[in-house]
């Protein structure tokens, strides 16, 4: 048996990065085209320098089923409009898959939607854990004025779909800023899901079943 060699993978929180990390990408504005809801507020900020919005560094060991992927996200802090940087979101392809996400530095907000359009939005800081269930749809937004640092695990085989966001014309709700602090505002642009779809989702991933 050929036995993956153990590593140790450092979390620079000062960097916002994995150390021995496998992989790495970078979402600049120009990549979320389309997310946030004031489309003149995002064409001036795109005009004004197209950036990088958020970084993901990871570990990948493999894509088998029981390992797992690992690494760490940073996110800029800033708004288009009145609407905090976010990132794309997904749910796992496999839908049945959960993830954890922990707090390193800065504020956050772990927006969560389920099939059926129930919104989560759960706040996290250094040192919370936050624990993304199957089947919920998952984005993180920066809610504060700093860097958002925060690391995550999830199955090796969970896949991402991001589809599923575009399809409904985003998440249920918005993640915007409320005197110094922040809310949740109903998404104009949503379509909620078929049942039908619904079903077809359950279905598809119905071996752990919630
Ligand atoms: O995949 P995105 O929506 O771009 O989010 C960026 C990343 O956020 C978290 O770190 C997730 O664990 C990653 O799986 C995800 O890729
Ligand atoms: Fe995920």
């Amino acid at each position: 048996m050929q036995l993956h060699e153990p590593i140790l993978c450092p979390v620079s929180v000062s960097a916002g990065r994995l150390g021995q990390a496998s992989g790495r990408y970078t979402k600049q504005l120009s990549d979320l085209n389309g997310l946030y809801e004031d489309q003149t507020a995002f064409a001036a900020a795109l005009s004004a320098g197209d950036g990088i919005v958020y970084e993901v560094t990871d570990y990948r060991p493999s894509a088998n089923a029981g390992d797992l992927i690992f690494g760490v996200t940073r996110m800029e802090p800033g708004r288009i409009g009145d609407e905090f940087y976010l990132t794309r979101g997904h749910i796992h392809a496999r839908a049945d898959r959960p993830e954890i996400y922990y707090g390193e530095a800065g504020q956050g907000v772990m927006l969560l939607e389920s099939p059926e359009g129930e919104i989560r939005a759960l706040p996290i800081g250094p040192r919370d854990i936050c624990y993304v269930p199957p089947f919920w749809i998952h984005r993180s937004v920066n809610i504060g004025s700093t860097e958002l640092v925060m690391s995550f695990m999830y199955p090796a085989d969970s896949g991402q779909d991001y589809a599923i966001i575009d399809r409904a014309g985003g998440m249920r709700q918005r993640v915007v800023a409320d005197g110094q602090g922040w809310a949740l505002r109903d998404n104009t642009l949503y379509r909620p899901r078929h049942r039908d779809d619904i079903a077809a989702l359950y279905a598809a991933n119905s071996k752990n079943e919630m």
